[in-house]
């Protein structure tokens, strides 16, 4: 359960009473969730999502974040919209955190995925690069090379206690993306964590999309990267290439990808796979024991990793280059 900072009745009653939302009728923390508090608050004008925003959220990057909403939600991409005061801000403080109130999404996220959600996740992820491609923000990828360095700095003494040889794994896979990784893809705003717990299904269609607060600007193709790894592995570790074809022709038939983003598919997949190995052991790590928040498996992202080094072509992921190509 991730909630780091509990919210008392009086500082969230004198909270509310900024909005036009009504008096609380409820609020529970979310027994979901990895990087914020956050709250299903209930008011007299409905359902609500209250987040304070805690260690990996920089404040400054608070306006990207709550803008690419905005912008993505008027062109048609369903997400949480900020709520404003009567003040007409949506961002303000609670409980000495940043903090902010979103719409609350209806639907679930899938909990066993099937083949069709991988089909709509690809659909839904190519809309977003299309409705980002005009954000006027930009935010930096704090996530990409240099921060998978400094991630490993802080990791590398103790990783070989999570696993014995891991240092040396993670040091050499670095080294090895430091030197190889693709300089001249085409960028724009991308999700970056587009995991199954942050896409909800209603019906069996995709509902909605949440949980912006990794959004920036680097590879279009990473972020499909992303979904490849958190979509198309099953439990036991099998990776299923139906799920990853559906995916990726899905994606392509609204943005096609070019042979130079096919071809790096499986280096942006071994960065994808590095960069949640990194956060995930930073935090088992780190985690002080009894916070309520469920710590996820880093080896889980080190399996993944052995997957694409082994990959020799977009053939393992069910696809064919575009004729023409090399
Ligand atoms: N706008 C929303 N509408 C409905 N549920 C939401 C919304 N935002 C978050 N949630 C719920 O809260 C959970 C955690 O949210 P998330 O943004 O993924 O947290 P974190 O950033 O801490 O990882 C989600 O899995 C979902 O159940
Ligand atoms: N998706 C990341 C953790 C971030 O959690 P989220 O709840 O913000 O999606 C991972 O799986 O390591």
């Amino acid at each position: 359960m991730a909630v780091y900072t509990e919210v008392s009745d009086e500082d969230l009653r004198s909270f509310i009473a900024q909005y036009d939302l009504g008096a609380v009728v409820s609020c529970k923390g979310i027994a979901e969730g990895v990087e914020n508090s956050n709250y299903l608050l209930v008011t007299e004008t409905g359902p609500f999502i209250l987040t304070l925003y805690e260690k990996r959220v920089d404040p400054a990057d608070l306006p990207f974040f709550l803008g690419l909403m905005e912008h993505l939600s008027a062109r048609g991409v369903t997400c949480p919209l900020p709520v404003r005061g009567r003040d007409g801000e949506a961002l303000r403080s609670l409980c000495g955190r940043p903090a902010v109130i979103v719409t609350f999404l209806a639907g679930m996220w899938p909990r066993r995925i099937l083949p069709e959600h991988c089909a709509a996740l690809g659909e839904g992820l190519a809309r977003l690069h299309l409705a980002g491609a005009d954000f006027p923000l930009r935010r930096a990828n704090a996530l990409s090379l240099d921060g998978w360095r400094t991630l490993h700095a802080a990791t590398h003494g103790r990783a070989d206690a999570v696993k014995p040889g891991l240092a040396a794994a993670l040091a050499a896979e670095l080294a090895e993306l430091e030197r190889c990784w693709p300089a001249d893809l085409p960028c724009g705003v991308i999700h970056a964590d587009l995991f199954p717990d942050n896409v909800f299904f209603r019906d069996g269609a995709l509902s909605g999309l949440i949980d912006f607060y990794f959004a920036c600007n680097d590879i279009l193709a990473y972020d499909v990267a992303v979904c490849l790894n958190a979509w198309c592995f099953e439990a036991d570790g099998s990776f299923n290439v139906t799920k990853a074809r559906l995916m990726l022709a899905s994606y392509m038939k609204v943005r096609p990808l070019s042979a130079a983003e096919l071809e790096a598919l499986p280096l942006l997949a071994r960065g994808s796979a590095l960069r949640f190995l990194l956060t995930r052991l930073y935090d088992w790590l780190n985690t002080p024991a009894g916070a309520l928040v469920k710590r996820k498996d880093p080896l889980e992202y080190l399996h993944k990793l052995r997957f694409h080094q082994q990959v020799r072509g977009i053939g393992e992921y069910g696809l064919t280059l575009p004729a023409g190509a090399a």
